[in-house]
């Protein structure tokens, strides 16, 4: 071997291990990344925005390990290279690839299917979901802009909280750009049905993975409704059982936010309930049947214009919302309740774009 091309050979090796922040367009890892994404197998292209995160980096994981993933972009402001070089290296299909800071935003978003989006920051003990708006707003706007001009046709998948109120700015920021389409944006409120299956579970004496919670409404405190008449298998419940487990789903966010103490709020079980949801979502856009999971869409199921219950997913996104369904007096009461807090949160993203 001559000795430049020696030099470049290390060089290039050298840039593989050792890629800096700036080096993130330039690195060997992301041409090799393409190379392969050419001739890479079938699947989906999916962005995960805010992957550097505690959700983001278990998302990624997780997500690299989805057969139907072809393509696997992380984006975040921070700590992309890192994120990626680990990731990589995984002997898994998906092609992975990192976008850092907001100049790489848009190459990032370009041609995806679906986009996941952890982009924000969590709660500390004594704050409520509300308290991240004056943060995340902004965030969730600047990379729905984005998704607007480069993949106006993805799935969204917005998990950053408040949910309740991201979901509407989300909605606003498409309608203005003329892009949106209500059945490819979901509020990501898996989480909820993960641990109403898990405490209910619990209280049952069986296994979590037999048991299906219909949980509507919203996500947060007592928007939150988990459909305890409704769970499958057919069970009952008695009174104290009703508001025991109603009020640990409520307030499973606000356990972990405690437990952690300072140091956010849940990012492994959200990782494992985002990358089910996603999953679900990239099944119905390939055209699998009876895909159907909770999330906060809009909806014409209440007066409100954007409610969670269960959906179809299909080819098209949130091809079916359904109805509740018969309701006892408890969820009666706790739906009133629920719809209070919703119209404020909603009202409040939706003002924060057309202000
Ligand atoms: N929907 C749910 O059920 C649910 C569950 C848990 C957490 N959350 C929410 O998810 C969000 C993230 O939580 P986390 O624990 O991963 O927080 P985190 O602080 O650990 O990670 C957030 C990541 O977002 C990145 N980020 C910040 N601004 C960004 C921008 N403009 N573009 C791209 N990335 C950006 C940060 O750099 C960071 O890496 C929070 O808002 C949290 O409340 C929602
Ligand atoms: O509770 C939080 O702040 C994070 C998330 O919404 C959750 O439900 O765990």
């Amino acid at each position: 071997m001559q000795s430049g091309e020696a030099n470049q050979r290390i060089a290039r090796i050298s840039a593989h291990l050792h890629p800096s922040n700036h080096q993130m367009e330039e690195s060997s890892i992301l041409k090799q990344a393409e190379c392969r994404a050419k001739g890479g197998a079938p699947g989906f292209k999916v962005a995960i925005l805010g992957a550097a995160g505690g959700i983001g980096q278990p998302l990624s994981l997780l997500m690299k390990m989805n057969p139907l993933v072809s393509v696997l972009h992380l984006y975040d402001v921070v700590n992309t290279p890192g994120v990626t070089a680990d990731i990589s290296h995984m002997d898994t299909g998906a092609v992975v690839k990192g976008f850092l800071g907001q100049q790489q935003l848009e190459n990032a978003l370009t041609g995806m299917d679906l986009i996941i989006i952890p982009a924000g920051v969590p709660r500390k003990p004594g704050m409520t979901r509300d308290d991240l708006f004056n943060i995340n707003a902004g965030i969730v706007r600047t990379l729905c802009e984005g998704i607007a001009k480069c993949c106006p046709n993805a799935i969204v998948n917005l998990i950053s909280n408040p949910v309740n109120s991201t979901v509407p700015i989300a909605a606003e920021v498409f309608k203005k750009a003329g892009t949106y389409d209500p059945k490819k944006l979901l509020g990501v409120t898996m989480l909820d049905v993960v641990r109403a299956n898990t405490f209910v579970a619990e209280v049952l004496g069986v296994d979590p993975r037999d048991v299906d919670v219909p949980v509507v409404g919203g996500h947060a405190g007592v928007t939150i409704l988990p459909l305890l008449s409704q769970v499958k298998p057919p069970c009952s419940f008695t009174i104290e059982e009703t508001e025991y487990l109603t009020k640990r789903i409520q307030d499973g966010g606000t356990e972990v936010v405690q437990a952690k103490a300072g140091a956010g709020s849940a990012t492994l079980s959200m990782a494992y309930a985002a990358v089910k949801f996603a999953d679900a979502c990239l099944r119905g856009l390939k055209g699998g049947a009876d895909i159907v999971e909770c999330a906060f869409v809009s909806s014409q199921v209440t007066e409100l214009p954007f409610f969670a219950s269960k959906v179809r997913l299909g080819r098209a996104g949130a091809e079916e919302i359904y109805q509740l369904g018969p309701l006892n007096e408890y969820e009666r009461v706790g739906l009133e309740k629920a719809k209070k807090e919703l119209v404020e949160s909603i009202q409040k993203g939706i003002s924060f774009i057309r202000k």
